[in-house]
């Protein structure tokens, strides 16, 4: 879909990524004579199987991969003089054809907070559900059922996460919940599938360690768990991804109007006084590395839509002189519209990816992302004939939104107790972080660990109260860079929840029946004869056993490993302030 015929449009967004697809589709469907083109430095990523299996999420971010972008931060004493390298999706469809494919919305004061009249949720969720096609259960209020995105189960039951969430149930004590994106509920454990039938002691212990009201929750989890799932962005009866591309473009491959520009990178909008007539472009030198680099102008009579992500937008904006005007003339560009906010409160989650040893027996999706012949082939077989399989599985079966009772507040600390009773204490839809099993290892260590099984403790914080920054800058040679600093940790609050969910992930794991111990090499450096010294072992601990007491030295450790190890969840936002 790249018909190259028309020389002056009447819309173009600069940047073809998830947000683009989704507006220049709808806007497409609803007037085909409009003149529309998408300018994406990617490729095309129609049926292609990498993108459209979404078990293949991971190979996408190797550092060799060409459908990422990656933006290098500038080192931190904060993350021990690291620099995090944050990626982001680059093709077309953007971060929707590479991501995880998990099904996660925000819940409703994030879009009250924001107090602007007309994006209320209230205004927002019917837009939400003409996006979606639920497929999980039929008549939730918050949920669409004819949108062309399909949200499903995907392809297979994973049991593994299944007793992470019934430990979760137990141990931690939450109850349970079969939809945690209904823009509300909160503090709750959510699984993918049935597998596991409760055998008598957890419910047993369940009924001694909760409330009446937790017991039925409990209770309640095996009798609607049949139908419910952690929910994904694939279609349930193809098993293939369900990204903006294909939900919102390929789909129109009919209509001439609708034109995609691949391998283009977008360097500047051109402005007519203070209105934007057109964009100027160039070949991508990643997608096409022997291309020239001259520079072309496209018209758009309309509107030019900058839609090139959190990294891309601020970097066009500031180019075509729109920003802080101390950012432009630093880079010798005449300024058009001072609006300092660009490029300023660039915010992400902050992830810790834990592994752990699994069972032999146990499912993961360990031979797959080893790349092993057989299985591959079985269950392509299998996803072939019927959508089903771990092909359109991303591992990921088991979560809770977290947040913490006033015993986790008290064993936090006085650090975070600020930023609780300020962000969170009245809030009660707002998660501090989310917990959840990842079925394989997906890590640094890919590729050097033996072939067994292995699952992973995600944990992520989804208010971290530090932003960072975005904006160009020149290099030493005079060649533009990006001068990106992610404020990861700088608000000394944002690592203490981090610390906890260690702790909490850990004591879930190792009452797991499938947990055989830590994976030590990927763990904090305990002092010697520590208690908590990670090992492997032959099977989990009693669901009674006594937590893990960890000394000020151990909870050194685990701060140390946080910030050598912390990483970008890719869910990079807020960078491109418009006013
Ligand atoms: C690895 C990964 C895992 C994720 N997991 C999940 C998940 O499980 N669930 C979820 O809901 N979200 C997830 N996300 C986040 C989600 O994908 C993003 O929030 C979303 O894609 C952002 O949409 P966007 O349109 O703002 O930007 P993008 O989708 O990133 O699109 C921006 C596009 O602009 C292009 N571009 C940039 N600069 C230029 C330029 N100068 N010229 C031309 N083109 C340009 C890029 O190549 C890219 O294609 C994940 C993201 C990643 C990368």
């Amino acid at each position: 879909m790249s018909h190259q015929s028309l020389t002056e449009f009447d819309i173009i967004f600069a940047g073809g990524g998830s947000t683009a697809c989704v507006v220049a589709g709808r806007l497409a469907a609803c007037d085909s004579s409009l003149k529309i083109l998408i300018v994406e430095a990617g490729e095309h990523t129609l049926d292609k199987p990498a993108h459209v299996q979404l078990y293949q999420f991971p190979f996408h971010t190797a550092p060799t991969s060409t459908t990422h972008t990656f933006h290098i931060g500038n080192p931190t004493p904060r993350l021990n003089g690291r620099a995090l390298i944050v990626s982001c999706g680059r093709s077309v469809g953007g971060g929707s054809t590479v991501n995880f494919g998990a099904y996660t919305r925000a819940p409703a004061s994030d879009y009250d907070d924001w107090a602007v009249e007309g994006w209320e949720s209230k205004n927002l969720i019917p837009l939400m559900k003409k996006l979606e096609t639920y497929e999980v259960q039929p008549g939730r209020p918050t949920h669409g059922y004819t949108g062309p995105v399909k949200v499903s189960p995907g392809g297979h039951k994973l049991g593994i996460c299944e007793e992470f969430v019934r430990v979760g149930m137990t141990y931690h004590k939450r109850p349970y919940s079969d939809d945690t994106n209904d823009l509300e509920t909160c503090n709750t454990y959510s699984v993918s599938s049935l597998i596991l039938l409760p055998c008598l002691h957890p419910l047993t212990e369940a009924v001694s360690a909760m409330g009446k009201v937790s017991i039925l929750s409990y209770l309640s989890y095996f009798i609607v768990v049949m139908n419910s799932c952690l929910k994904r962005y694939i279609d349930g009866t193809t098993g293939k991804r369900s990204d903006a591309a294909h939900c919102y473009i390929y789909n129109q491959a009919q209509n001439p109007n609708l034109q995609v520009w691949v391998g283009k990178r977008v360097t500047r909008v051109i402005f007519e006084d203070k209105r934007a007539v057109g964009i100027e472009f160039t070949n991508d030198h990643v997608s096409c590395p022997d291309a020239d680099q001259s520079l072309t102008i496209v018209k758009a009579s309309k509107l030019v839509v900058v839609s090139a992500g959190a990294f891309g937008s601020p970097a066009i904006l500031e180019r075509s002189g729109i920003g802080a005007e101390a950012v432009l003339k630093r880079c010798g560009i005449k300024p058009l519209v001072s609006l300092p906010g660009v490029g300023e409160n660039y915010t992400d989650h902050n992830v810790a990816l834990v592994p752990y040893l699994a069972a032999d027996e146990v499912v993961t999706m360990d031979p797959l992302w080893r790349r092993e012949e057989s299985a591959t082939k079985d269950a392509l077989a299998q996803w072939t004939s019927n959508g089903k399989s771990l092909i359109a599985s991303n591992g990921v079966d088991a979560k809770i939104k977290w947040r913490p009772d006033s015993d986790e507040l008290k064993a936090m600390g006085s650090a975070f107790q600020p930023r609780w009773n300020e962000f969170f204490r009245d809030r009660p839809d707002k998660c501090v972080a989310i917990f959840s099993l990842i079925a394989g290892y997906i890590g640094p260590l890919f590729g050097t660990l033996p072939p067994r099984n292995y699952m992973m403790a995600s944990y992520f914080t989804l208010y971290p109260a530090s932003a960072g920054s975005v904006h160009i800058k020149m290099d030493e040679n005079g060649k533009e860079a990006l001068d990106f600093t992610t404020g990861f940790f700088d608000d000394p609050s944002d690592i203490v929840p981090i610390n906890f969910a260690y702790k909490k992930t850990r004591e879930i794991c190792r009452r797991m029946p499938s947990y055989r111990g830590e994976l030590a090499d990927a763990h904090p450096k305990f002092p010697e004869g520590s208690a908590a010294a990670c090992r492997e072992t032959s099977g989990p601990v009693d669901l009674n056993a006594p937590d893990i007491i960890y000394t000020a030295e151990d909870d050194a450790a685990i701060e140390k490993y946080h910030r050598d190890c912390v990483q970008t969840t890719w869910h990079s936002v807020r960078a491109a302030k418009i006013a």
